[in-house]
C-alpha cells in the first residue's frame, strides 16, 4: 500500500483537467517516461505518483509498459484515478498489426484499458496513416480505450484525418517549448476540437538557461523549470515532463501556486526561434 510523503493525501491533487472532445477528462499535467530505463520505471512512476501526478504518459516505443503498469498496481491509487497514455510504435501502422500491438500494450501495462492511444508518428512514407487511423476508431468503439489520438501530427496530416475519417483526434501530441512555439498548429487544434499536449516542454533542459527565463524565476522566486511549465498550463496545453530526479519530480509538480504575468507569458512566448530538438513529422519514417 502507498504511503505518501508526511503531510501530503494520496489521491488529492490540484491539477485541474482538460476535457476531451468526447468528454474524456485528462489531467493537465502528467510525467513523462522517455528515456526512463526500463528497470527504473516502476520506481520513477511510483515516486511520481507519490507525489500527486495521476497522468503516465509512455509508450511502446520506449519499452516501459511493464514498469508503468507495475507502478499503478504497486502504489495502492485506483486504476481509475491514473490517466495513462500509450502510443502505436512505428513498425505497425498497417491496421492488422495495429490492432495487435494495441493489444500487447495493454499486456504489457497489464491493464484492461487504456485512457489515450496516440498514432505516435504519421510516417507519411511508410503506409497510410488515415487507414491506421481506421483501426484506432475500430479499437474505441470498444471498452478497450477512453479516447484515441495522434502524436507528432502536422496541420496537413490532421486535415486528412478530417476529410477522410470519422472521429476528430482527442489530442496532438507535439514538441512545443519556448524555442518552438508551435502557435500555428495549436490554433489548427484548437479551431477542431483537437487538445495539444506539447512534449519536450522544457526541451530537455535546453531553455533552463535562457536569460529571459532565469531572470523572470528569480523574480517570481521560482525555478526556470517550473517558470517554463506555467507558461505551457496557462496557455492551455497538457505537459508531462521527465525527471528521473527526485527533487525535479517535486519540483515540476508545484506549478498551482503562482502565476505568470502577461508581459512575462508573453517574453516567453517571444522566445520562439522554431527550433526543433527532435525529428521533423514531415520527414521521419523511421522504424526502431
Ligand atoms: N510523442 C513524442 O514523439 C514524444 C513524446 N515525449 C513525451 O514527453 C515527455 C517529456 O519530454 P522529454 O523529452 O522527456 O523532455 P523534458 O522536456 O520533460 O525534459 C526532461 C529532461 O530534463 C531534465 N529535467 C526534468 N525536470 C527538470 C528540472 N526541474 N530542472 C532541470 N532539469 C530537469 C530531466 O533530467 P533527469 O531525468 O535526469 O532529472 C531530463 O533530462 C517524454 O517523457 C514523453 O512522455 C517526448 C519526446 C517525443
Ligand atoms: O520520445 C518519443 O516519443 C519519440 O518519438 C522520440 O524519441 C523520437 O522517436 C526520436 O527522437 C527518435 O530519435
Amino acid at each position: 500500500m502507498f504511503h505518501g510523503p508526511a503531510g501530503r493525501v494520496p489521491g488529492m491533487t490540484n491539477v485541474p483537467d482538460i476535457t476531451l472532445n468526447n468528454g474524456v477528462r485528462i489531467p493537465q499535467l502528467g510525467f513523462g517516461v522517455y528515456q526512463v530505463p526500463p528497470e527504473d520505471t516502476k520506481e520513477a512512476v511510483l515516486t511520481a505518483l507519490e507525489f500527486g501526478y495521476r497522468h503516465i504518459d509512455t509508450a511502446e516505443m520506449y519499452g516501459n509498459e511493464q514498469g508503468v503498469g507495475e507502478a499503478v498496481r504497486a502504489s495502492g491509487v485506483p486504476r481509475e484515478d491514473v490517466f495513462v497514455t500509450s502510443k502505436l510504435n512505428n513498425g505497425f501502422h498497417a491496421p492488422a498489426d495495429a490492432r495487435k500491438a494495441f493489444d500487447r500494450t495493454l499486456a504489457d501495462l497489464g491493464m484492461d484499458y487504456l485512457d489515450l492511444f496516440l498514432i505516435h508518428w504519421p510516417l507519411p512514407k511508410v503506409g497510410d496513416f488515415a487507414e491506421t487511423w481506421k483501426a484506432l476508431e475500430e479499437i474505441a468503439a470498444t471498452d478497450r480505450v477512453r479516447a484515441i489520438g495522434v502524436s507528432n501530427f502536422q496541420a496537413h496530416h490532421l486535415q486528412r484525418l478530417l476529410d477522410e475519417t470519422g472521429t476528430v483526434p482527442a489530442v496532438n501530441q507535439i514538441e512545443i517549448h519556448p524555442y518552438l512555439v508551435q502557435d500555428e498548429l495549436r490554433s489548427f487544434g484548437a479551431a477542431h476540437g483537437i487538445a495539444t499536449e506539447a512534449w519536450s516542454p522544457i526541451a530537455q533542459g535546453r531553455v533552463l538557461g535562457d536569460p529571459v527565463i532565469t531572470a523572470i524565476a528569480e523574480r517570481v522566486g521560482r525555478t526556470p523549470a517550473q517558470v517554463t511549465l506555467r507558461w505551457h498550463l496557462q496557455r492551455g496545453d497538457i505537459v508531462f515532463p521527465k525527471s528521473v530526479t527526485r527533487a525535479r519530480v517535486e519540483e515540476n509538480f508545484a506549478l498551482f501556486d503562482f502565476s505568470l504575468t502577461q508581459p512575462d507569458m508573453d517574453a516567453l512566448t517571444a522566445l520562439n526561434r522554431d527550433l526543433r530538438t527532435g525529428p521533423d513529422p514531415d520527414d521521419f519514417n523511421w522504424i526502431p
